[in-house]
């Protein structure tokens, strides 16, 4: 598999990125963390558009920075695709002209993308003729990313494309970035310091702090580490888990998940019976009992769990890792810890308050 290797060290006066990356370039990778962390800075690096003093950059065969070899390849021949938070399209063209701009600048042996299959996949037919200026911000968007496809780039990079639109707008167009990967199959690297944005689109998630790459790897992995889970966020999510829809029980208002022969009920949502979704859990809504799961409980979802690792989040609670065939973190209270005895190898079960529905996943 093709795989995007990049090793960047940049310093300016007050800050420091030092990068490493080493992975498959297929799907989307999330770039998250916190504001001031370094995600533009290493997507600049990645785009070519800030040249790291002793960066290294391949994908696949093509590599595109060695500065060992004083190799530099410029953003006009990286073939790369970079949407930018705000659109940047021409005001003086029209949609068709903006889109045009991008194929036209592609020799005709390496174009991969039809204009007939990009404004389709993105919904735009009905733009082509108009002006961008008049455009709303979702629309300039989904033109901007457009643009980009045409010049059939080998990876995409799209840096916090949604940031500048209001909650509806970026309902509009987190299905099109969903087709982007599935129909186009060209690896996505997103900037984001939206969770639910990531939730809703990556597969793995590269979380940066100060400057370094402090976890990577598929969501659930990552959520999933003891060590990160303060830097997460008060109310972490525990676990992300990639389900299919077993079941509906409409008398009841709800549908059953299942994963790894376990199950998770939802409230009802007509889903296909098999359909792939992903559902998330925090970690503060998952309780934990001895012994096996039982029926004499109101608790609907209780999981078979073994407990993996241990770790204190602050003075009054402390983080368990559990195995429920998919890693789950637990928030309980150190008092209840050390009244449970917990230890790893533990079986036991998790209960769960609250799972949540990602919506329109891939798979
Ligand atoms: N050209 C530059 N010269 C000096 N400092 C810079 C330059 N570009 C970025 N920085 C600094 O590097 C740090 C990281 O910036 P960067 O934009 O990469 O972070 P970010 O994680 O993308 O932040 P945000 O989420 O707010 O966009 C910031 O402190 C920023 O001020």
């Amino acid at each position: 598999m093709t795989r995007l290797i990049a090793r960047f060290d940049v310093a300016y006066p007050d800050f420091r990125l030092q990068a490493e990356l080493d992975m498959p370039a297929a799907g989307i990778l999330a770039l998250f963390g916190p504001s001031g962390s370094g995600k533009t800075t290493l997507v600049r690096c990645l785009a070519g558009l800030e040249r790291a003093p002793s960066g290294y950059l391949r994908l696949g065969d093509d590599v595109w920075q060695d500065e060992s070899r004083d190799l530099y390849v410029p953003i006009s021949r990286r073939s790369i695709g970079y949407v930018f938070q705000d659109a940047r399209l021409f005001p003086h063209l029209s949609v068709r002209s903006n889109l045009m701009y991008g194929f036209h600048r592609t020799p005709s042996q390496l174009r991969r993308v039809s204009v007939e299959q990009v404004v389709e996949m993105l919904g735009i037919e009905s733009l082509l003729d108009r002006r961008t200026h008049k455009l709303s911000g979702g629309e300039q968007q989904r033109i901007a990313i457009g643009r980009a496809l045409l010049t059939s780039p080998r990876l995409l990079l799209l840096d916090e494309p949604l940031s500048s639109l209001d909650g509806e707008r970026k309902r509009e167009i987190l299905p099109f970035i969903q087709r982007l990967y599935r129909e186009m199959q060209i690896p996505i690297v997103y900037v984001s310091h939206s969770l639910n944005e990531i939730l809703q689109l990556a597969h793995h998630i590269a979380f940066l702090r100060q400057g370094k790459i402090v976890a990577v790897g598929p969501l659930s992995e990552v959520f999933a580490r003891l060590d990160l889970h303060q830097a997460l966020g008060p109310n972490p999510i525990g676990g992300v888990i990639d389900v299919t829809v077993a079941a509906h029980e409409p008398e009841f208002g709800l549908t059953r998940l299942q994963f790894n022969g376990q199950s998770l009920y939802v409230p009802f949502r007509p889903f296909d019976i098999g359909e792939p979704l992903r559902a998330h859990i925090l970690s503060s809504d998952v309780s934990l009992m001895l012994g096996p799961p039982s029926v004499d409980t109101s608790i609907l979802n209780r999981l078979e769990a073994t407990v993996v690792d241990i770790k204190e989040a602050d003075q009054s609670t402390m983080d368990v890792l559990l195995d429920v065939g998919c890693p789950l973190v637990a928030r309980i209270t150190r008092k209840s810890f050390v009244h449970l005895h917990l230890k790893p190898g533990l079986k036991l079960t998790a209960h769960i308050k609250a799972a949540a529905l990602v919506e329109g996943l891939t798979e």
